[in-house]
């Protein structure tokens, strides 16, 4: 599939099947107006209260070398020597970086409540991406939790990263991993 086959995707259903995490990008700008918009659309998720418990920092430009940095931080002498500047080649090669940060609320209810909502507006963001013929990658990487990068990268205290989304052109759209079919998971309960 191409960029091309993904503008063509007709229903909800298909946009759905068809989105695939894309970790390969090309070399081609999407811009922060870009974002903005997908993010517009994303944040019409649900959440309750409607607190809209999410922040977005992106790193774009000159600014994803702030990103490397602050990943680079989180490295051990070891891993920084490994694949510290393989790290930043790549970084600096993808269009942008974009965290997606939850304002944890001290109450367990309304934490658990807010970490779904964010949830949720990352799959709407990665699925109104897709539509558009943009692909990301999720990331849930050790140095989300590292309070170097934390610091570097400017997330407040009471900030819990949810995650890091690479963004660009997808490059190679990797084939569908097959997925259970619901009904192997499902308890019905009818009497
Ligand atoms: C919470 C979460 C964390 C993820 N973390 C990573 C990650 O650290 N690295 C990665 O390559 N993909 C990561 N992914 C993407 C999954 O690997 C991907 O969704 C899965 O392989 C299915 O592929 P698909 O999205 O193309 O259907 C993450 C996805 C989620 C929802």
């Amino acid at each position: 599939m191409n960029t091309e086959s993904v503008k063509r995707l007709g229903t909800m259903s298909q946009l759905i099947k068809e989105r695939r995490t894309v970790r390969l990008f090309t070399g081609d700008p999407v811009t922060v107006e870009q974002l903005t918009e997908l993010l517009d659309v994303a944040v019409w998720a649900p959440n309750h209260n409607l607190r809209e418990p999410w922040r977005f920092i992106v790193y774009t430009g000159e600014g994803r070398k702030v990103f490397a940095d602050a990943v680079f931080q989180s490295f051990t002498q070891e891993e920084a020597k490994k694949y510290g500047e393989a790290r930043r080649n790549e970084y600096m090669a993808t269009p942008l970086h974009l965290i997606v940060a939850l304002k944890e609320d001290p109450r367990q209810k309304q934490w658990d409540e807010d970490f779904s909502a964010v949830s949720c507006l990352i799959q709407n963001l990665q699925l109104a991406a897709w539509e558009q013929g943009i692909g990301m990658v999720w990331k849930s990487n050790p140095y989300m939790y590292h309070p170097k990068f934390r610091e570097a990268a400017g997330i407040q205290p009471g900030e819990k990263v949810v995650a890091v989304l690479h963004i660009g052109y997808p490059r190679i759209i990797p084939p569908a991993a097959p997925r259970t079919p619901a009904i192997e998971k499902l308890t019905v309960v009818d009497r």
